[in-house]
């Protein structure tokens, strides 16, 4: 079942955001702001739902699967191509206020990695991805979409996405990682997990990337992505085609390993918030076994994660769509900015090389968060 959630707070009507995500072959987006959310407690029962009313979809769920926070979206507009920036009226930037609140400490990261390693040697989990957050505040609410604006210019790589959530708050992020998409009866997903910070010197960034590529504790931690996303996708298609090595994929401040999945939908029913609730969360994001890995986390990392390692996406009224892993985001509430970023373990990690891994991972936000607040980098954050 699912209940319909106000969604703007009084007074605050013009800071809510639409619906948008832009990926380097479409933009998707709603053409104003959302007026309501649906939350519910299973993203299958909303599929149903949608797909009973005739409506397009745009929302998100969260890194459990428990939530889903939707909103029908009749006007959805699919734009493919790779269309210019939407003018729009440049809102004031606000400014940084005092310092970051990093949780946990660079050294409660490191303890943390180590416990997590504890537990593989003790072979109670394989992998664990390790999450950590950083908090600013600003004298007035960041603007969502101006936000998203400059991360699609500084990430055009990336799937930029602006994705309303209960409460009046956003989640905005520039995510290499397509959880999964279905156009008629074509699937696709893309999994990354394997990752190394990329560097500001030619000669070492191709170093880097060519040592990732042969790194056997990076394609072992891939291998156990890939192998789920495989394993749960296989029942909903006819053929699937899955490449047995992984690929370089680059952001600006992270180089992956990456595998393109490909299937044929058995049953053209089948909509992509189906397949997105069957898949989520990932072992990119959580861990295996799956059970184990999400306890040892939530035991770990000691905040709610929330819709941080979700999904953000759309779903049309013939159940194609696209839904992309929320990473490289950060939620927007009031005037705060939580950003969020993790890495996955297995045995081999070294606690140091996952700190730099995340520090890498929020570069890709922050750099334009506080370019955009005029302030330099100046928080030590690893
Ligand atoms: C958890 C994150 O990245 C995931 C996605 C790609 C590579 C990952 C890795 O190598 O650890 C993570 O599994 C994040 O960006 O916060």
């Amino acid at each position: 079942m699912f209940s319909v959630l106000s969604f703007t707070r009084p007074g605050e009507r013009t800071l809510v955001p639409g619906f948008h995500l832009r990926t380097p072959f479409s933009v998707v987006e709603t053409p104003g702001p959302v007026p309501e959310l649906f939350e519910v407690s299973s993203p299958r029962t909303l599929s149903e739902t949608a797909s009973q009313h005739g409506h397009a979809v745009v929302g998100a769920l969260s890194f459990d699967c428990s939530r889903a926070a939707l909103a029908a979206a009749p006007d959805l507009s699919v734009t493919h191509g790779s269309p210019g920036l939407r003018v729009v009226r440049e809102e004031p930037w606000p400014r940084l206020v005092g310092d970051a609140v990093l949780h946990p400490t660079p050294e409660g990261y490191r303890e943390g990695v180590r416990q997590v390693l504890r537990a593989i040697a003790e072979e109670r989990v394989v992998k664990t991805v390790l999450g950590r957050t950083v908090q600013y505040r600003f004298d007035a609410p960041v603007p969502a979409e101006s936000l998203t604006r400059a991360l699609a210019r500084r990430h055009p790589e990336a799937r930029t996405y602006c994705c309303p959530l209960p409460g009046g708050d956003s989640l905005v992020g520039a995510s290499p990682e397509l959880l999964v998409s279905r156009h008629g009866t074509t699937v696709r997903s893309h999994p990354l997990a394997g990752s190394v910070p990329r560097s500001a010197n030619p000669a070492q960034d191709e170093a880097a990337a060519r040592q990732l590529l042969a790194s056997t504790k990076d394609l072992r931690e891939h291998a156990v992505v890939v192998e789920m996303i495989a394993d749960t996708l296989a029942p909903y298609c006819t053929r699937l085609t899955v490449p047995n090595q992984p690929a370089l994929v680059s952001t600006r401040t992270v180089w992956h390993l990456g595998t393109w999945l490909r299937g044929e939908l058995r049953d053209p029913q089948t909509s992509s918030l189906e397949l997105a609730a069957a898949l989520q969360p990932t072992p990119a994001l959580c861990g295996a076994p799956h059970q184990p890995a999400l306890d040892l986390l939530r035991g770990v990392e000691g905040f709610d994660r929330e819709w941080f390692g979700g999904a953000v996406g759309w779903n049309d009224e013939h159940g194609d769509g696209e839904w992309t892993v929320a990473i490289r985001c950060a939620r927007l509430s009031g005037t705060t900015a939580t950003l969020f970023a993790g890495a996955g373990l297995v045995a081999g990690s070294d606690p140091s090389a996952e700190l730099a891994e995340t520090s890498a991972k929020f570069a890709a936000l922050q750099d334009v968060l506080l370019g955009c607040a005029g302030q330099e980098h100046q928080e030590r954050i690893a």
